[in-house]
């Protein structure tokens, strides 16, 4: 018993003592995990904007890369501080944990948007802001901002892969935005030295020495004593001196600046002499990098003609092509039609549009239903795999940065596919071509993400590709034709385009374009080479069927002339123009 000694009441008295102690600091050790949670808790509903809940958060690029992130950077850690807590947490979490994105995703997310704004001309501060892109419809995709955090993260990528240029812009974006945003960062602040380091070694990388100096000038003030930002100066300095780069005040960014002015004179190392001052002008903060040099920077290091080629694969993306006077008036006699000529299209007349001269590109329109569409689509998605790409050196199948979606294959009678959706297509795009199906390939499903895109390529092998792997003409056949049905069509970006004719298609939903990849003499048609350009918002999937050559003698009955495209099928012949 504990009553009946004094001595006792002392000692339990003083446990209590601990035991308040202990949970004061359970307490506020608690609350201050809960404040962070809150914090976090309100970023996310926040930024995701519950009002409007589904998928148009993940419609904007920056956006997608966000939810990535943040599952890398944010959910794992409140994962070991709230499931041990929470029973419905922990399970969802251990129940979730195989569809959690890992470090891989966040590179590729930042690499696609690095890809959107080479191509599309985006700059940081567009994306940083979440600045509307306008869709095709002509409806906007607006995005949340960008935390600095984050943008440190696209600073490093460039700066890893030496596109200094690149670097600089996210830098400034984020040099901005620690003077001015709403999370204040000091310049004490890890955060704050580490993009002002990178931006201030970028700029210099990127030949803009006089904001180079300004940064890091900008950085002495606050860490004067730190060693190597003076050894950066006095190397600025040498560079003055000798008379290698020139500075050029008028070129200043001072607006990025915080107070006080500069002052070099604060330097206190007896190494170091200082003899310029940097002369700063307010009004001179328009555009440090003009953006010509920035794409220059990071254009393809391949050899020169696929930097040629990557050079119109960027132009026919981003604008309409402009035509000659010949192939503007060629485009203009360009018709449509009804084709009627099968049983089946007899019932229901296929809209066909001539889109292309040379090579001749037809576009069924409504080949499919929205109902189709969909059903494809939702057949393929548990079957995505990462496209890969023929390896014509090793002959192997593997990723690569130039084909980025995800593909599936749907053969006939698949269990889920109750109502034999894939069958009825794949009859339709047999009526609409008028190829034999015998030889073609399943229908590749094609999903593109966020900066999604298939570089230049042609469909068919080539005579060097079946040189190079030392390939025998297949029992199939070379790939005869392309039929690619749009099955969804992205916010904005994502167009077809022939680089070597400058064509561009912009996918309409439900319709198909068609090509034949060779020539009626059999050898490959070098003029169809063609791209899908980056999604810039929102997501694309198509569908490809490829027909074969074998068997399709009825059709497209062999011709020794190999330069007659125009005329080498009923289809093209036009003989259906009503
Ligand atoms: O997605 C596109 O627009 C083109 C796709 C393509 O060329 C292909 O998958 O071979
Ligand atoms: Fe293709």
């Amino acid at each position: 018993e504990v009553f009946s000694s004094y001595e006792n009441v002392r000692n339990i008295n003083k446990i209590e003592d601990h035991l308040v102690q202990l949970l004061s600091d359970y307490i506020s050790e608690d609350r201050e995990r809960l404040d962070t949670l809150e914090r976090f808790h309100q970023y996310v509903i926040k930024s995701k904007n519950y009002t409007d809940p589904g998928e148009s958060y993940i419609k904007y690029p920056t956006n997608q890369f966000n939810v990535i992130h943040r599952f890398v950077a944010d959910w794992k850690n409140l994962e070991a501080w709230t499931s041990s807590r929470n029973e419905a947490i922990a399970s969802a979490f251990n129940t979730y944990r195989q569809y959690f994105p890992d470090q891989n995703d966040v590179d590729g997310a930042i690499t696609a948007i690095h890809r959107l704004q080479d191509i599309y001309k985006i700059r940081a501060s567009h994306f940083s802001r979440g600045d509307p892109i306008s869709s095709v419809e002509g409806s906007e995709v607006r995005g949340q901002p960008f935390n600095e955090k984050a943008l440190l993260l696209f600073i490093k990528d460039a700066y890893k892969k030496e596109e200094w240029l690149r670097c600089a812009g996210w830098g400034q974006q984020a040099f901005q935005q620690l003077q001015t945003g709403k999370e204040y960062d000091p310049p004490t602040s890890s955060l704050w030295f580490d993009i002002s380091d990178h931006f201030a070694y970028c700029l210099y990388k990127a030949g803009d020495l006089q904001h180079a100096v300004e940064v890091t000038a900008e950085m002495l003030v606050h860490y004067p004593k730190h060693k190597r930002l003076i050894g950066n100066m006095k190397h600025f300095n040498d560079l003055v001196k000798k008379g290698e780069v020139k500075l050029d005040p008028s070129k200043s960014k001072r607006s990025v600046i915080s107070e006080p002015l500069i002052n070099l004179g604060e330097v206190q190392d007896e190494d170091v002499e200082i003899t310029f001052i940097p002369k700063l002008y307010p009004g001179a903060d328009k555009v440090v990098l003009t953006e010509k040099q920035i794409y220059e920077d990071v254009q393809d290091k391949d050899n020169k003609n696929w930097g040629l080629r990557i050079q119109k694969y960027k132009k026919l993306c981003k604008e309409e092509p402009s035509l000659t006077p010949k192939i503007k008036r060629q485009v203009e006699r360009l018709t449509c039609y009804y084709k009627q000529d099968t049983p089946r299209s007899y019932l229901k007349p296929i809209k066909v549009e001539v889109a292309w001269p040379s090579p001749r590109i037809l576009l069924f329109h409504d080949l499919i239903t929205d109902e189709e569409a969909d059903a494809l689509i939702s057949i393929a998605q548990p079957r995505l795999d990462r496209a890969t790409v023929h390896n014509k050196k090793t002959g192997m199948l593997e990723n690569a940065h130039y084909r980025v979606s995800k593909t599936a294959w749907l053969d006939n009678d698949l269990p889920e596919d109750k109502e034999g959706i894939v069958r009825r297509v794949n009859r339709r795009m047999e009526d609409a071509t008028e190829l034999s199906h015998d030889y073609a390939e399943l229908q590749q499903i094609n999903n593109y993400g966020m900066g999604g895109q298939y570089e230049p390529h042609y469909d068919m092998a080539t005579l060097h590709d079946m040189k190079v792997q030392k390939r025998k003409q297949s029992a199939e056949g070379n790939r005869i034709a392309t039929l690619l049905v749009y099955l969804r069509e992205p916010e904005a970006g994502g167009a077809t385009i022939f680089t070597d004719s400058g064509v561009r298609l912009l996918s309409r939903k439900n319709a198909a374009a068609f090509w034949y990849n060779l020539l009626p003499n059999g050898d490959p048609d070098l003029i169809t080479r063609h791209a899908g350009c980056p999604v810039l918002a929102g997501t694309k999937w198509v569908m490809n069927k490829w027909f074969h050559a074998n068997d399709q003698v009825f059709t497209r009955p062999c011709d020794l002339e190999e330069l007659r495209r125009e005329k080498d099928s009923k289809l093209y012949n036009g003989q259906y123009t009503i």
